[in-house]
């Protein structure tokens, strides 16, 4: 469900070897491209796609699915969810991000929509274009109960793609979360031209953040430290690959946010994730700097400002 780079990309990999695989968009005309073209071109136009992918705009097609992979922007997961049958397959959460306004974690969101379907969430260091070419990549595969997340995992296992078995799963949806809004933060260092000393600083103490707000929130530390967190956090904190660390390289050179994001078609999920995650963090008392900053920049603020605000607070002890 959701034909962007990365529902096109995993519906590229498990059709890799015949399995077949409806990919829903709600856009027919490109439903009607991908099927003609055996393209995505607006999201994913270098890949060529299988032929055991059958588009469609219709939710209705995937009543008989045996699984659902949901794929769509977060903050679109709900309005999608209600239109889906209520068919009790399992759903399999692929998109990274906190609901606004009522700050639940996405598969808080699935199960109030979906109550009688086993619910699962992938996430890890995938960027798309990666993942469609066959390249090795490993996610986790958590679901509260093992005896879902395990069966899962052995049905989506490719050759290219290793799934790690968890049953942390809001340990799994935050590290996806939070690090889209430390990818910005990267970004920034980049484009203001702070260097790379600055880079592994912001990784490590907004690692100490995820971290820290994790654990408020019932994650484990293992599983933040693991590929759907630290492991993903290196990935986009590191590569203008990262959607999300490249809105930050033009945060970092003083663009505004409003034209950033008017600019571009693809999601970058952090600019949605951060006014979320401030209140969230302000929610459960946690203390959020980096964070707090990227924030701040979206909302308009001064670059320089901003990082000397950030560098100029009380020394204090580092660790979590
Ligand atoms: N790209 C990647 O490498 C990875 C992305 N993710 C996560 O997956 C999720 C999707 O990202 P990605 O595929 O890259 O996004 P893209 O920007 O590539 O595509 C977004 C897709 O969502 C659709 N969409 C937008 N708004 C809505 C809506 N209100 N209802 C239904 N569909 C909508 C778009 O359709 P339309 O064209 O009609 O607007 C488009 O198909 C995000 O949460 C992202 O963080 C996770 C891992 C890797
Ligand atoms: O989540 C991703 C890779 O794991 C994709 O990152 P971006 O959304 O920043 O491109």
């Amino acid at each position: 469900m959701g034909a962007g780079a990365w529902g096109t990309a995993l519906a590229q990999v498990l059709a890799a070897d015949g399995t077949p695989v409806r990919l829903w968009a709600r856009d027919p005309a490109l439903v009607a491209t991908i099927a003609a073209e055996r393209r995505n071109p607006v999201y994913l136009p270098t890949a060529a796609l299988s032929e055991a992918i059958r588009p469609t705009a219709d939710l209705d097609d995937l009543a008989e699915a045996e699984m659902v992979l949901v794929v769509t922007p977060a903050q679109a997961m709900r309005g999608v969810l209600r239109q889906l049958p209520q068919a009790g397959m399992p759903l399999i959460l692929c998109s990274k991000g906190i609901e606004a306004g009522t700050m639940k974690l996405l598969h808080a969101v699935a199960a109030e929509e979906h109550p009688g379907s086993p619910i699962a969430v992938l996430s890890g260091p995938t960027f798309a274009h990666e993942v469609a070419a066959g390249l090795p990549t490993a996610v986790t595969l958590a679901a509260a109960d093992r005896d879902v997340a395990g069966p899962l995992a052995r049905r989506i296992k490719r050759p290219s793609l290793r799934p790690y078995v968890s049953t942390d799963v809001a340990g799994a949806e935050i590290g996806g979360a939070v690090k889209n809004v430390l990818a910005i933060a990267c970004g920034v260092v980049e484009g203001a031209g702070l260097g790379q000393n600055a880079r592994a600083a912001v990784i490590a103490r907004g690692f100490a953040e995820m971290t820290r707000f994790g654990l408020a929130r019932g994650a484990r530390a293992e599983t933040l430290a693991g590929l759907s967190g630290l492991g993903d956090l290196v990935l986009t904190c590191s590569s203008t690959s990262s959607r999300n660390y490249s809105l930050g390289v033009g945060l970092g050179r003083g663009e505004p946010a409003t034209a950033l994001l008017a600019d571009r078609r693809t999601v970058a999920e952090g600019a949605f994730t951060a006014p979320v995650l401030h209140d969230a963090a302000a929610a459960a008392g946690v203390d959020m700097p980096v964070a707090e900053a990227v924030c701040r920049l979206l909302g308009g603020a001064n670059v320089g400002a901003v990082i000397e605000a950030l560098l100029s607070r009380p020394l204090r002890e580092e660790g979590i």
